[in-house]
């Protein structure tokens, strides 16, 4: 019988990549990710694969066999490089000497096994002495079981191992081995510096290439089930689309390369971090459809009674800015009046917003809020729209606001190959998952317009 866990623990026999329409072809990146593989020597040990290039395309190359075009209708865009393991490693290439190595975190493992190299921040442990240029053996720290029932990696950041069995870590390690490779730096600047590569991997149990810094912008390294999911919310050109939980963007940037950059996506993730790096992505990708903006997905729906003030605020700013492109600067008052300084010729012209429906100068507009459009019109669109290090907050957005919904609602990941470990969920854990994706869902309902339609991905 076939072990779901076991398997779930081996990384993925081929890497799915998305390329960028809109930058490059299919067939441009698959030549360009031949030669890398060849260059990176990938097609060792790679045995029993039966290869067909898929979609006619151009005769069979040597290296075809291991990047592959998707088969299936509508995903033309997605190519898969081939990977290949276990392999059987010697670490211990001299026997009289003990083996230096270095313990690194599940979640470094796991990128490793899909082909990264070893980061700073993903190092736990390392043995006394290591230096630069040292051959390293890798292996990795899975959560235990501990006595109060939950679970824990048992490790602190910067341990030294001895490399005899006698050492503490013996045991936990054997059998989670994931290669070896040369260490970037000695063992102190491992853990003195906060990034960059500290083992550069030479051999691995999993081969699969690794992308990063490769063709950037012009592919993205994604799961199949992701790139379909953007397919089924089939956007189209010139519509706008609400990514709800976006960030990296992988979904968000892959919906704006289907809707050819024309129309907007609006992307939405609670961490700033997170925006900045959709933003990062996007622009990476050159998409200038893409909006993102930090917000809880719980409160996406803003309500309807708001909508008549802020169209009157809008009007305003419309006013406004129309008088400033005519005149220059100017300033506004709080009760509605904007006053225009040219500051060269210094006249001043001074406008009254008056609602139609009611002829009293009214105080909707607060002074923070006039106090920010004044400062985008003088500034241009700011420094949310680079990368200075601020995102732009939303307040949400009024029912019926967009043409198509993706909820990409935090999930499990259970999906997610290589899974080197996976606490045990609750029934209770499961239902408040479960309560907290039915909330999302409901704001998505709000904000998709008559007839749209909604993807829920999980
Ligand atoms: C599964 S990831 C999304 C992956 C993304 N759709 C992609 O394809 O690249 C889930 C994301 O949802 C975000 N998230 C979780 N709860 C959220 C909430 N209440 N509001 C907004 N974002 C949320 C997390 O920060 C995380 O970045």
């Amino acid at each position: 019988m076939t072990n779901y866990c076991f398997l779930l623990r081996h990384p993925s026999r081929y890497s799915c990549i998305r390329v960028n329409t809109l930058k490059s072809s299919t067939d441009a990146v698959m030549h360009k990710l031949m030669d890398l593989v060849c260059e990176n020597g990938l097609s060792d040990g790679i045995n029993g694969v039966e290869i067909v290039e898929q979609n006619g395309g151009d005769q069979p190359h040597e290296q075809s066999s291991l990047v592959q075009k998707c088969p299936y209708a509508g995903l033309e865009n997605v190519l898969f490089v081939q990977g290949s393991g276990p392999h059987v490693l010697n670490y211990n290439s001299q026997p009289d000497q003990s083996v230096k190595e270095v313990i690194v975190s599940r979640k470094c493992a796991e990128s490793v096994l899909r082909g990264a190299q070893v980061f700073v921040p993903g190092v736990l442990a390392c043995s006394s002495h290591v230096e630069k240029g040292d051959k390293v053996a890798v292996s990795v720290a899975v959560e235990q079981p501990v006595k109060d029932g939950g679970w824990a990696v048992g490790i602190t950041r910067g341990t030294v191992l001895q490399g005899l069995q006698s050492d503490v870590h013996y045991e936990e390690r054997k059998g989670l081995y994931i290669g070896q490779g040369t260490a970037a730096m000695s063992r102190s600047g491992i853990f003195r510096v906060l990034h960059g590569i500290a083992v550069e991997m030479t051999e691995r149990v999993y081969k699969l290439p690794s992308f990063n810094d490769v063709l950037e912008g012009e592919i993205f390294l994604q799961n199949l089930p992701s790139v379909v999911a953007a397919r089924v919310l089939d956007p189209q050109p010139g519509e706008r689309i609400l990514d709800m939980c976006a960030a990296p963007g992988g979904k968000t940037t892959a919906i704006g390369i289907l809707m050819r950059d024309k129309g907007e996506v609006v992307a939405l993730d609670r961490s700033h971090n997170k925006v900045m790096d959709i933003l990062k992505l996007a622009s990476e990708m050159d998409l200038n459809c893409i909006k993102a903006y930090k917000l809880d997905a719980l409160k996406s729906v803003r309500k309807t009674e708001e909508a008549t003030i802020v169209e009157m605020v809008n009007s305003h700013c419309e006013a406004i800015k129309t008088l400033a492109e005519d005149s220059g600067p100017c300033h506004v008052t709080v009760d509605g009046t904007a006053t225009n300084v040219n500051e060269e010729s210094s006249t001043t012209t001074v406008v009254q917003f008056v609602d139609d429906k009611n002829p009293e100068p009214k105080r909707y507009v607060s002074k923070a809020e006039l106090r920010k459009n004044l400062r985008r019109m003088k500034n241009g669109p700011g420094r949310n729209n680079c990368f200075g290090g601020r995102v732009e907050k939303s307040k949400g957005f009024f029912p019926n606001s967009f043409d198509r919904v993706l909820l990409d609602a935090p999930c499990s990941a259970l999906g997610l190959r290589p899974r080197l470990f996976a606490g045990e969920e609750t029934l209770e854990s499961l239902k408040t998952h479960a309560k907290y994706q039915r909330r999302m869902f409901d704001q998505a309902v709000k904000l998709v317009r008559p007839g749209g339609v909604i993807v829920y991905s999980t």
